[in-house]
C-alpha cells in the first residue's frame, strides 16, 4: 500500500475512530425494519401504491420495534474506518460490504485531504475572469476546464481534471478522453490538483480492493492495481438559491458512471442519497468524513449485488455557494468489466421518481450482457452526451 494510504491509518488512530462492525451490523437491522416497514416507521415520503396494506405495516412495524428497528435517518449512513480496512479487518470489510449493498453510500472515517479538496475548489473559483477563460473548456480537446451548467441535469459551476498525458494522434473514439489538462497559471495549483489526484486513487484502490476481498473474490477483481486509471476529478461550485423564487436543484437525481465516487463537500449540505427507493435522506456535512457512493460500474460487475446510489443536490443556502468535490474513481478507459460472482436473485428497489442512469437497469439484470468496455461506454456519454439511457435514447448517436 502506498504511503497515503500508511499515513492515513495514523489519521484514524489519532481521531480515534470507532469500530464499524457493530455499529453497521445495528444499522442493517435498523435499516431492514425501516424498510419492511415501509411508510409507517418512515412516515410517508415512499412510493405512492408502495406500501402494503394497513395490517402488514402494523405487523411488519411490530416486528421492526422488536428487533430495535427505527426509521434510518441521516446518523445511520455507515461510517467506514479506513485504518480497519488497510489492516484487512475481515470485520471492516463486511462493514464495507453491507454499506455498498444495502445502502450503496457510506461515510469514510481518516481521509487526511478533505479539508484541502474543499479549500482547492475554493481557490480555482476564485481566479480571476482572464484565468477562468484561459481554462474554458472549449479550448480543450479532453473534456477538461471550466464549464458553467444550466440545463435540465445541473445549475452549476465545474472545472473538470484527470491525470496529465500526451493526447494521442489518432485510434479510437475513446482515445480523446485522454490527453493534458488545462492548467491555472499558478504552479501550486497544479501541484495540488495532481496531489488530490494522486491521494484519491490511493484511497480508491484501498475501498476496491476490500470490497472485492470482501465478496470473495480475488483484491484485483476490480482493477485496483491499475496505474492507467481514469481517474476523473471535478471540482463544482453550486450557486446561493436566488431571492423570492424556486429553490433550484443543483443536480437533479442521478448515479454516478464509475467504480465508486469520494466526494468532499463544504459545511452547506444539500446532498441527498436514496435509500432504495423508500426515501430521500440528508448526507449531513461533517468534516471529519468523506462520502462514498457506489457507481453504476461496481453494481454492473456484481450483478447489482452493490447498489449504485441515486443521490441530488440542492444548495440550501440563499446567501452561501456550496462547493463540493467528487473524485470518480474509474478502471483504464482500456478496461473491459466483466461479471465477478453469479447472477443473484437481485431484488428490485423502484424508483419513486426518474433517475439518471448511463445503464438502464435492465441491462445490469441481462445475463446476456456478459461485459462492457468502458472507453466505449464512457464516450457515449461524455463525447456523444448520452448521459441518461432514457432521457437520451432518441439523441443522435
Ligand atoms: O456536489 C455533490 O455533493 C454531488 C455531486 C455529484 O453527485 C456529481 O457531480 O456527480
Ligand atoms: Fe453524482
Amino acid at each position: 500500500m502506498r504511503a497515503a494510504v500508511r499515513d492515513l491509518s495514523r489519521e484514524v488512530a489519532h481521531a480515534g475512530a470507532r469500530d464499524p462492525a457493530p455499529r453497521a451490523g445495528r444499522r442493517a437491522a435498523h435499516r431492514q425494519g425501516a424498510l419492511e416497514a415501509g411508510q409507517t416507521l418512515l412516515g410517508g415520503g415512499g412510493r405512492p401504491g408502495a406500501g402494503r396494506s394497513s395490517r402488514g405495516r402494523t405487523r411488519l412495524a411490530a416486528a421492526a420495534a422488536r428487533r430495535g428497528g427505527r426509521c434510518m435517518t441521516m446518523a445511520a449512513l455507515p461510517v467506514i474506518d479506513a485504518a480497519a480496512l488497510v489492516a484487512g479487518d475481515p470485520s471492516a470489510r463486511r462493514a464495507l460490504h453491507a454499506a455498498s449493498r444495502d445502502v450503496g453510500t457510506f461515510r469514510l472515517a481518516g481521509m487526511p485531504f478533505r479539508r484541502d479538496a474543499v479549500s482547492l475548489a475554493r481557490r480555482l473559483f476564485a481566479l480571476d475572469a482572464a484565468a477562468r477563460q484561459q481554462l474554458d473548456i472549449a479550448r480543450s480537446a479532453h473534456f477538461r476546464g471550466f464549464s458553467v451548467m444550466h440545463n435540465e441535469r445541473d445549475w452549476r459551476e465545474q472545472i473538470h481534471f484527470a491525470r496529465e498525458r500526451p493526447a494521442r494522434a489518432a485510434g479510437q473514439p475513446w482515445h480523446r478522453l485522454e490527453g493534458p489538462n488545462l492548467w491555472p497559471p499558478d504552479p501550486a495549483l497544479r501541484c495540488d490538483v495532481q496531489a488530490l489526484l494522486r491521494g484519491a486513487e490511493d484511497i480508491g484502490r484501498l475501498l476496491l480492493a476490500s470490497l472485492a476481498q470482501a465478496i470473495g473474490a480475488s483484491p484485483d477483481a476490480f482493477g485496483a492495481a491499475s496505474d492507467d486509471a481514469y481517474t476523473l476529478l471535478k471540482l463544482i461550485r453550486y450557486h446561493a438559491q436566488p431571492d423570492g423564487g424556486e429553490r433550484r436543484r443543483g443536480v437533479a437525481a442521478h448515479c454516478d458512471f464509475s467504480w465508486l465516487t469520494l466526494l468532499f463537500q463544504d459545511d452547506i449540505g444539500g446532498l441527498q442519497v436514496l435509500d432504495r427507493g423508500v426515501r430521500w435522506i440528508d448526507v449531513p456535512a461533517a468534516p471529519e468524513l468523506v462520502v462514498v457512493n457506489i457507481g453504476e460500474l461496481l453494481q454492473f460487475a456484481t450483478w447489482g449485488d452493490l447498489f449504485a446510489a441515486p443521490h441530488r443536490v440542492v444548495n440550501p443556502s440563499r446567501s452561501r455557494e456550496r462547493l463540493s468535490v467528487p473524485v470518480f474513481i474509474n478502471p483504464p478507459l482500456a478496461h473491459t468489466i466483466r461479471r465477478v460472482g453469479r447472477q443473484p436473485a437481485a431484488p428490485s428497489w423502484p424508483d419513486p421518481a426518474h433517475i439518471h442512469r448511463v445503464l438502464p437497469l435492465a441491462q445490469v439484470a441481462d445475463a446476456g450482457v456478459e461485459h462492457l468496455h468502458f472507453g466505449a461506454s464512457e464516450w457515449r456519454r461524455k463525447g456523444e452526451n448520452i448521459w441518461c439511457a432514457e432521457c437520451c435514447a432518441a439523441a443522435p448517436g
